[in-house]
This record gives structure tokens, C-alpha cells and sequence, in this order.
């Protein structure tokens, strides 16, 4: 048997800290794994306390998830190399607006045979364009990085109500130890070698989610929203088959793909601020403020990101649903229009009808 591997989970927000819960628990009677794990914690002051102080004593994320406590063997740590220092794994487990700032604290000081998973839904934009966050945490630390997304609303997955996940892993037997890492009888993992699919549907979805969340503040009900659905899932399937060739279209049935498109859309706080700016006319950043209490909306920047990158290829048109989200958030375009664009869609226009704006 192998060495056990020492766990660093690099984030503590709202999915962080139920990732917390999960692998402390799990590795108390795995021998895959070092008892302690480490988790890197973004320091705030909480009442007079530090956050660290309050997770190594209370053992309660009382900021980003309240009323659940984590394992004692999970340590909180403010410094991002220090927690990382022995990790043989890195989970990580940030809004993917900080992936950058953290893998330039770590660069250099990671083991040199450390892997990583990344259950970060987002994608990065630089001056050489749009790339995955898997491929950052991979170029900037030279380390292999494996990613887990599904239907995982984090408070529900920590009342331990059921629900999957997908582990996207070019390497079978590395794929089934981070699966022994997080599953657990209520959080089911499946486990492909698609892992740029698998990422990529994590990321899009919430661009989509913003989109539902602007027709339900329009009050058009259900049957809308399952047009919103249909036609992100479209969008996002011809965006990985573009950008990505060889993405597998099995990897949109699994949790990583429909169902958390579905729950997202339903469930999810992108979706939840998208109604309220409809609803109240007040910008996402300030709904953000007002609503999260710290926790952070990955879909208008992955449709801001998405949207530099479509503008520069001249293919803005080509996904209608894409652009008119951003161009929602960023104000440049009025809820309204989202509707507009639903009925406009590529998918609707047949060459010898009349469009409906024509009609
Ligand atoms: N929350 C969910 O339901 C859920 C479920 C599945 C996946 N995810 C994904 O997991 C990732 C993390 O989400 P989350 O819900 O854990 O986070 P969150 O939305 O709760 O974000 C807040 C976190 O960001 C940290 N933070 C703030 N400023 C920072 C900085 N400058 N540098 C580093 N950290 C900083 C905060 O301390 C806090 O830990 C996201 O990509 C999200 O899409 C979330
Ligand atoms: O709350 P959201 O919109 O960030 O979505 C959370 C998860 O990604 C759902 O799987």
C-alpha cells in the first residue's frame, strides 16, 4: 500500500466548507489518507474573531455555512503555503476570480508530485485568451489537475440529502482515489476521462442560470424557463464541440451536465440575484453585496469572459443566449431583451419564415 496522501482543501466559502465536512469525515478510516487536512482559509474578522480562530475552535463555518459543523482534523490556515506546503493533493475550491492570486502565492513551493482536483466553476480569460481554470492550476504549478462538478447546491449536499457528481480524471486509478476522497452514501460519484467536458459544463451552466433568473423576474414561468434550458444546453454543447474538439456529448448526461444545468437554474444564487435585478433594477455587484454575505456569482463573469473570447473570433452571434446574458449584466441591453432573444434564436430562424420580430 501506498504512502497516505496529505489533503489541502484551498478555499472555505459556501462549497468549500461542505467539501470540508465531506473529506474530514471520509479520511478518518481511509488509509489512502493523512487523518489532519489542511484547508486554506481566506482571513476575515468575525465579530472581533478571526475566521480561522473561529474554525479551529467552534469548528463552524459561521460565515458561509452556518449551522454545520466541520470535522475537528480539518485545520483552518490563512496562509496559503503553509497550508499547501506537504499536500501530495490540492482541492480547489475558490470563486475562480482568485485562482490566479493564489496560484502565485503557491508557485514553487507545492510538492513536485502533488495532484489536484478543481470543483471551481468558471473559466479564466489573459492575454492569450480563454482557457480552462484546470489548465492554470496545470501551467502555473506544473502539477496534473482532475475536476468534480454536478448538481451540488452546497447547502442541501451538506443536509446530506442525495445527490451525484462527476469526476473528470484522464487517469482511471487517480480518478477512483479522489473518489474515495469525497464520496460518501449521500453524494454519489461517477468518475470519466472527459475531463475538459466535464469542466466546461460546470462553467457554462451559470451563464445559462442568469438567464433563467432574468425570465423568472420577467415572471414568464416554467415553460420559459425550459426554453432557457434547452437553448443554453444547446449553446453550451456547440461551444464544447467548437472550442474543445472531442468532447464526448455522453458527458452532458452525466451530474456534471443536464443536471446541474437543471438545478442551477432552479436553485442556484446566480439564478436567484439574476431575478432581483429584474425584479428591483439594482446591479448584480450591488444584489451581490446586499444578498450573499461574502459568497461570490460565478456567471456574469464566466459570460463576461466568454464573451471577450467570442468578440475577438467575430462569433458573438453564434450564441445568442451567451451574449444577451452579458450584455444583460452589463447593462448594455435591457432584461426584456432576453425574451427577444429567446424567440430570435438560430434554432427558430427557418429560411422561409418570417423571423418573429418580422411578423
Ligand atoms: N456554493 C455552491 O452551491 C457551489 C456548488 C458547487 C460548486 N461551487 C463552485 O465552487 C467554487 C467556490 O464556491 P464557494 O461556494 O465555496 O465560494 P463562495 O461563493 O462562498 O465564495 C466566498 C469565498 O471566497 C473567499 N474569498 C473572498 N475574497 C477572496 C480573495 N481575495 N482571495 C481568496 N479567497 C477570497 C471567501 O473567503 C470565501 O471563502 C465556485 O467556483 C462555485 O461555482 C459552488
Ligand atoms: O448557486 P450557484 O448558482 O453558484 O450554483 C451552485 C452550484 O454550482 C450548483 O451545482
Amino acid at each position: 500500500m501506498s504512502t497516505p496522501k496529505r489533503i489541502c482543501i484551498i478555499g472555505s466559502g459556501n462549497w468549500g466548507s461542505v467539501i470540508a465536512k465531506i473529506v474530514g469525515n471520509n479520511v478518518k478510516d481511509n488509509g489512502n489518507f493523512v487523518t489532519e487536512v489542511k484547508m486554506y482559509v481566506y482571513e476575515e474578522m468575525i465579530n472581533g474573531r478571526k475566521l480561522t480562530e473561529i474554525l479551529n475552535t467552534d469548528h463552524e463555518n459561521v460565515k458561509y455555512l452556518p449551522g454545520h459543523k466541520i470535522p475537528e482534523n480539518v485545520i483552518a490556515i490563512a496562509d496559503p503555503k503553509e497550508a499547501a506546503k506537504d499536500a501530495d493533493i490540492l482541492v480547489w475550491v475558490l470563486p475562480h476570480q482568485f485562482v490566479r492570486g493564489i496560484c502565485k502565492a503557491l508557485a514553487g513551493s507545492v510538492k513536485k508530485d502533488c495532484i489536484a482536483i478543481s470543483l471551481i466553476k468558471g473559466l479564466d480569460i489573459s492575454e492569450k485568451g480563454l482557457d480552462l481554470i484546470s489548465n492554470v492550476i496545470r501551467e502555473q504549478l506544473g502539477i496534473e489537475c482532475s475536476v468534480l462538478m454536478g448538481a451540488n447546491i452546497a447547502p442541501e449536499v451538506a443536509n446530506e440529502n442525495y445527490c451525484e457528481a462527476t469526476i473528470g480524471c484522464k487517469n482511471r486509478e487517480m480518478g477512483l482515489l479522489l473518489k474515495s476522497m469525497v464520496q460518501t452514501p449521500y453524494f454519489r460519484i461517477v468518475v470519466i476521462d472527459d475531463e475538459h467536458t466535464v469542466e466546461l459544463c460546470g462553467a457554462l451552466k451559470n451563464i445559462v442560470a442568469v438567464g433563467a433568473g432574468f425570465v423568472d423576474g420577467l415572471g414568464y414561468g416554467d415553460n420559459t424557463k425550459a426554453a432557457v434550458i434547452r437553448l443554453g444546453l444547446m449553446e453550451m454543447v456547440k461551444f464544447a464541440e467548437t472550442f474543445y474538439p472531442g468532447s464526448k456529448m455522453d458527458t452532458f448526461l452525466e451530474s456534471c451536465g443536464v443536471a446541474d444545468l437543471v438545478t442551477t437554474c432552479y436553485s442556484g444564487r446566480n439564478r436567484r440575484i439574476a431575478e432581483q435585478v429584474v425584479k428591483t433594477g439594482k446591479d448584480i455587484k450591488t444584489l451581490e453585496k446586499e444578498l450573499l454575505n461574502g459568497q461570490s456569482l460565478q456567471g456574469p463573469p464566466t459570460a463576461a469572459e466568454v464573451n471577450t473570447m467570442l468578440c475577438q473570433k467575430n462569433m458573438e452571434e453564434k450564441y445568442p443566449l451567451f451574449t444577451a446574458v452579458h450584455k444583460i449584466c452589463k447593462g448594455e441591453l435591457k432584461p426584456i431583451a432576453f425574451i427577444d432573444c429567446l424567440k430570435n434564436h438560430p434554432e427558430h430562424l427557418d429560411d422561409d419564415m418570417p423571423s418573429p420580430a418580422q411578423l
